[in-house]
């Protein structure tokens, strides 16, 4: 998987633009707010259609009411084009011309790498869930619509719960006990990889501490029935659906403890990576080509040795663009940035007018 251009219209702060991308390492540096981030934003939703901002306009310049990327990628020998059209809480996406939806992109087709990360660890559960389902949803296009439906029961159950509709709870149990089952079911399948690929990556990155990963489930497929039946009058009265895999935590504990309550900053940051590489190994595994591999800051919070697992995670992939407020060592091809724009060490990148298509 190649990203060999990225064109952006009106995307945050960055100018109309197509940039290039040779295969191997690109190294963007420069100050801070120059645009660097934005740019890795923009190659990543282009890449899979997937962005966590809240409110799409966000991504909108501001003063301008639509935006558009579009990533030319190259594949198994084929190039393709997927573009992006984004407007207030809309967003449109075409591959190849045609109008499609989220699942229909690659899904194995890039994993972004930020300091963010370490929210994962330090955050509340509801980020390691949403760690969690991101990867499974990209792994299975089942588990992403089972995920889909049982989040859409969920909703309409509490409204039911908050209406105090208890005669029609039997009808909402069932369809929540059978999806939260085969939710349950998934996870704990792909865990077993996926807590070996983390602890294997958390090894490689030097810590002394071994990573290990588990499910803190808050009911268990065979007592699930019985568990909503017991809650009944708490759920009633609070108007909420208390237990199912909405409510599960992924546990990570570094040695005996859990890393969210006694990981250093350091250490919490090393667990972040261990669990992107695990991500990107699985993806890997499961389409056959690694993505393309964004990372975001590469020296932030990292001690040196860290800094050189992350350099050469970046080399081992066909295709990485790395970004720093310094030179990113080993880079095929430099990028400056400066006020939105990217300029080639020695020559202007960009490939001038930008014409859209979408
Ligand atoms: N919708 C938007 N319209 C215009 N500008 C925006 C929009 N959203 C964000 N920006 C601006 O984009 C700028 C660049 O942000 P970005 O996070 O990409 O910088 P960066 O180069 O990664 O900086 P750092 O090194 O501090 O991480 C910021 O100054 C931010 O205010």
């Amino acid at each position: 998987m190649q990203l060999s251009a990225l064109s952006t219209l009106n995307y945050r702060n960055l100018a109309p633009d197509t940039l290039t991308f040779p295969a191997g390492v690109t190294g963007v540096f420069g100050e801070n707010g120059a645009g660097k981030t934005n740019l890795l934003e923009a190659a990543y939703l282009a890449l899979t259609g997937l962005t966590d901002v809240t409110r799409l306009e966000q991504l909108v310049q501001s003063g301008e009411r639509e935006a558009y990327v579009r990533a030319d990628v190259q594949q198994g020998g084929s190039l393709s084009i997927q573009e992006v059209g984004l407007g207030r809480g809309r967003r449109q996406l075409k591959v190849d011309g045609v109008r499609v939806r989220t699942g229909d992109l690659p899904r194995g087709s890039a994993v972004w790498i930020r300091p963010e990360d370490s929210e994962l660890v330090f955050g509340p559960p509801a980020g390691r869930r949403a760690y969690l389902d991101a990867l499974l949803s990209r792994l299975s296009a089942h588990y992403a619509q089972k995920l889909a439906r049982y989040e859409r029961t969920v909703s309409q159950r509490n409204a039911a719960l908050r209406a105090g509709e208890d005669w029609a709870m039997h009808v909402w149990d069932e369809a929540l006990v059978k999806l939260g089952t085969d939710i349950m079911l998934f996870r704990r399948r792909a865990l077993t990889r996926l807590a070996e690929l983390a602890s294997e990556a958390n090894a490689a990155l030097g810590s002394r501490k071994a990573l290990s990963l588990t499910l803190q489930e808050s009911t268990a497929p065979e007592t699930y029935g019985a568990d909503l039946t017991g809650r009944r009058a708490e759920e009633l009265a609070r108007g909420a659906t208390v237990t199912g895999p909405h409510r599960d935590d992924l546990v990570l504990r570094l040695g005996d403890f859990p890393a969210s309550e006694y990981a250093s900053r350091g250490e919490g940051r090393t667990v972040a990576l261990a669990l992107r590489r695990a991500e990107l190994e699985l993806l890997a595994e499961r389409f056959g080509e690694k993505p393309v591999l964004l990372i975001d800051d590469f020296s932030a919070e990292l001690d040196p040795g860290r800094r050189s697992f992350l350099l050469d995670l970046a080399a081992s992939v066909p295709q990485a663009i790395v970004t720093g407020t310094e030179r990113v060592p080993g880079s095929a091809l430099t990028l400056r940035a400066h006020s939105g724009r990217f300029t080639a060490e020695g020559q202007a990148v960009g490939a001038g007018t930008l014409e859209v298509t979408a």
